[in-house]
This record gives C-alpha cells, sequence and structure tokens, in this order.
C-alpha cells in the first residue's frame, strides 16, 4: 500500500494506493473485494482518499458480430471499414472473419501473405492493414480451397479464431458468413457476441433476409445495435446522374418497423469497391464513402461506451 499525505496538506487528508492482485477474478468477484476492502479500511483511511488497483486484470473485451441475411449486400466490406474507422477513433479493435465459405478479410484488410503462428493451441492474429489484429478461415487453409464444412469441423475452427491470443483488444469485429447455418448457432452457443450489426441492401428480398438474420441474434437474447443500408444510392461517375438500382431508403423503413436502430447509409460507389479490392478501406481517407462508414462506427462506438468519438 502506498501513502501520500503530501498531497493532502490538511488533517485528514492525503491519498493511499491499494494494489491488488487481482489474476482470475471476474468483474463482479473485484467490485465485492473492493468494496470489501474499502469498508474494512475506513478507520485506517481517516479521510483520506483510497485508489484501489487491480493487477492481471482481465481486458473487458466485447464481440460484435456482423450479419446479414442474404450474401454479397456487402458484409465483409462493413466489417472491414467499420474495424479501420473504429481504429482511427482509438477502439483497440481485431477482426475475426467466421465466413468460412467465402472468407474476404485477408484481402479487405491486405494480409493474404501472412500465417499465423502458434504458441502451444493458441493462435496469434496476424497484423493486418492500419495495424488491425486479425485472423480469417482464408489464413488457416490453402487459397481457393472451397469450404464445405459442416458441423463440429467448422465449430473446431472458429474456436481457434475465438480463443487466439487477442492481447488488449477490447472489440472483436466477426464477419459472418451469410444465413443462419453451423457457424452462427455455434457462435451463438459457445461464443456468443454483446452484439450484432445487421447489414442488408435496400431490397426488399435482402430485407427479408436481414430481418430473418435478426430474428436469429433476437431468440438468442443478442442485442441488435442496428441496420447498415449499402449500396445505396448510386451517382455515375460520368454523368453525374442518381439513381437507386436497388431501391432506396428500404433499411431505414425496415429498422423502423422493427424498432431497432438505423446506424446508417453507405452508397454504391467504385471507390468502395476498389479500395476494398486493393486491401485499403475508403475508411482509411475522408471522402464521402469514408465519412459515412466513420459516421456509422461512432455511432457504433458512442453505443459500446467505447473509443474517443
Ligand atoms: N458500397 C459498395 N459499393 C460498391 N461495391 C460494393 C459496396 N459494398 C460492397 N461492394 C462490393 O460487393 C461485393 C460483395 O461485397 P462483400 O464481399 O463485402 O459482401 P458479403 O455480404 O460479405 O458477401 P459474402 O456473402 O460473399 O460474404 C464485393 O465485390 C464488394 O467490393
Amino acid at each position: 500500500m502506498a501513502r501520500d499525505d503530501a498531497a493532502g496538506a490538511g488533517a485528514g487528508k492525503g491519498s493511499l494506493s491499494l494494489v491488488v492482485d487481482g489474476a482470475g477474478l471476474s468483474k463482479g468477484a473485484r467490485d465485492a473485494l473492493e468494496a470489501e476492502l474499502r469498508e474494512g479500511l475506513q478507520d485506517l483511511l481517516a479521510g483520506r482518499t483510497l485508489a484501489v488497483a487491480f493487477m492481471g486484470e482481465k481486458v473487458q473485451r466485447r464481440i460484435i458480430a456482423i450479419g446479414s441475411g442474404k450474401g454479397g449486400v456487402g458484409k465483409s466490406t462493413v466489417t472491414a471499414n467499420l474495424a479501420v474507422a473504429l481504429r482511427r477513433v482509438g477502439v483497440k479493435v481485431g477482426v475475426i472473419d467466421a465466413d468460412i465459405y467465402g472468407p474476404s478479410q485477408p484481402i479487405l484488410l491486405k494480409s493474404e501473405d501472412r500465417k499465423p503462428e502458434a504458441e502451444g493451441e493458441t493462435l496469434q492474429p496476424v497484423i493486418g492493414v492500419a495495424d488491425i489484429p486479425m485472423l480469417s478461415m482464408g489464413h488457416l487453409v490453402a487459397k481457393g480451397r472451397a469450404l464445405a464444412w459442416r458441423g463440429p469441423m467448422a465449430g473446431r475452427a472458429l474456436a481457434q479464431l475465438f480463443e487466439a491470443n487477442w492481447g488488449d483488444a477490447e472489440l472483436l469485429l466477426v464477419d459472418l458468413p451469410p444465413g443462419t447455418g453451423d457457424v452462427q448457432i455455434t457462435m451463438l452457443q459457445k461464443f456468443k457476441p454483446d452484439g450484432a450489426v445487421i447489414v442488408s441492401t435496400p431490397q426488399d428480398l435482402a430485407l427479408a433476409d436481414a430481418a430473418r438474420a435478426g430474428s436469429l441474434f433476437d431468440q438468442a437474447e443478442v442485442p441488435i445495435l442496428g441496420l447498415v443500408e449499402n449500396m445505396a444510392g448510386y451517382v455515375c461517375p460520368h454523368c453525374g446522374e442518381a439513381s437507386d438500382p436497388f431501391g432506396s431508403g428500404g433499411v431505414e423503413r425496415a429498422a423502423g418497423r422493427l424498432d431497432l436502430p438505423f446506424l446508417g447509409r453507405i452508397p454504391l460507389s467504385h471507390a468502395v469497391r476498389e479500395s476494398s479490392d486493393d486491401g485499403a478501406p475508403v475508411a482509411m481517407g475522408d471522402s464521402p464513402e469514408g465519412s459515412a462508414f466513420r459516421a456509422i462506427a461512432a455511432e457504433i462506438a458512442e453505443s459500446l461506451g467505447i473509443g474517443a468519438a
């Protein structure tokens, strides 16, 4: 225990700092122990303040799943850009690419040529663009091999990704495969997310699927942080004419109907696709598309109470 009477000149002032070995204790157990210590030390404190610090404190890490009902709506693109945007506001974020049927994060976050090392059974995430630690099914299997994995095999591979050494990452974004299959079920059973973000295009069909993906999280009592509308509105780079190939405003209306937050809209744009293919997500820059992702990331950071947003 350290004592700093000089900090407060008057009688009964000053401060005491107590460093406690809290390794292995849950947050609840630490809170209870701290309350007990404060109570027990009241006489000794005699009006001084007490600062309690726990050593070996586990990082409070939260898992946010990014899902969609339908394939190809931009879930992986949104995941990569949100990771970059969250990183820009100081969130220690990691990415798990759980899309075993079409892992694309190694391209999106430029880590295709890296292989995760293992310490014993534990994988070490590779570092992608913008210093984002990440692991993908794509890092574990040979490129181009179709991953027709089912049940236990998919579950084991998924566990390896979740149980990796995520260091000080406080938030893991999980890029899920589309739909409501084995990976989703395993994740909900073993690595239940703290929240989910649903991506959809404004199209009716995609929206119906998005609602189904949402109800899977609902049933598992995973809070849905909100809906993102992707591929909304297209401005022709040649003539400047605006059009809505997938309809307009559908996701926001659906969010209203489902009583869920609408997190924002990402335009259909060449810049988004090209930057994705180049492994330099558009959220790294300050273009209108990048800003759209950053606004959504700020909403998420705010609702989780993290980052400097
Ligand atoms: N806003 C956008 N503007 C232009 N192209 C986009 C946009 N969002 C995604 N794309 C492109 O659409 C394609 C599908 O995107 P992405 O792979 O992110 O979708 P997905 O939902 O993760 O697909 P999958 O079902 O294969 O996992 C990619 O080529 C991507 O670059």
